[in-house]
């Protein structure tokens, strides 16, 4: 027998609700070391983790966000910076991205030039232009240890069509900043998203059943 009354449409409701969650996929890359796990439990789980071992595979973490009243599913792929431990899974990380993070080690210049080659892996999986990316240089509670300067980050960042973010997972003063990374993609996915929701709901005729319009003229939302 069908559920009726109040309690039905709570359900009904709830179940809306539920299923109206987007997920938006992130990963993040970049070498060992450089502090990825660091950076995604600090973002999931508000702090720096006590101790990390060396990622294998992939690990993943949730957040859910809220912009604008809608709620979102910010799934991060936090993956493995070692070679051997990664052969496997490349495939799955590229598979339906959303955005992605790169990250390289203010106080390791190696980490920095290696990003060229994190960028052309990204580009031989077919990684569409649309997809936004960032650069997220760590670590920066280092100061004496700085091997990258700033200036030098966002020439990089400038030529490759990506926003900088110096950060540091470890100083918890620094855990608004490490916030700014993720919800930044996740206000710009949700406005391009929207559009492109809108878009498809335009040519099937029903532009009104999703109320997304106005993310798209919405351009303050983001928070960088
Ligand atoms: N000082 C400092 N240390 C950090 C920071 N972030 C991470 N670390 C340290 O750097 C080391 C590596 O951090 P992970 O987050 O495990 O590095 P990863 O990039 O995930 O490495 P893989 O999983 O091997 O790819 C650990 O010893 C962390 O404690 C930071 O912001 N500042
Ligand atoms: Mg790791």
């Amino acid at each position: 027998m069908q559920p009726s009354g109040p309690a039905a449409a709570e359900l009904d409701a709830s179940l809306e609700q539920y299923l109206r969650v987007r997920i938006f996929k992130i990963i993040v890359i970049g070498d060992s070391n450089v502090g990825k796990t660091c950076l995604t439990f600090r973002f999931c789980g508000g702090a720096f983790p006590a101790s990390t071992e060396a990622t294998i595979g992939v690990d993943f973490r949730e957040k859910t966000v809220e912009i604008e009243g809608e709620k979102i599913k910010v799934q991060v792929w936090d993956t493995a910076g070692q070679e051997r431990f990664r052969k496997s899974m490349v495939e799955h990380y590229y598979r339906n991205v959303h955005a992605v993070i790169f990250v390289y080690d203010v106080t390791k210049m190696a980490s920095f030039t290696n990003l060229k080659m994190w960028i052309e892996e990204c580009n031989v999986h077919a990684v569409p232009p649309f997809v936004p990316k960032v650069l997220v240089g760590n670590k920066c509670d280092l100061r004496e240890q700085i091997q990258v300067p700033s200036s030098v980050a966002l020439k990089f960042a400038d030529a490759h069509n990506m926003l900088l973010f110096e950060t540091s997972a470890k100083d918890p003063k620094e855990s608004q900043n490490v916030e700014s990374i993720f919800m930044c993609l996740a206000c710009r996915l949700k406005a391009q998203k929207s559009l492109l929701y809108r878009d498809m709901e335009r040519q099937q005729g029903k532009v009104q059943k999703l109320e997304f319009t106005q993310d798209a003229n919405n351009k303050n939302s983001c928070p960088c």
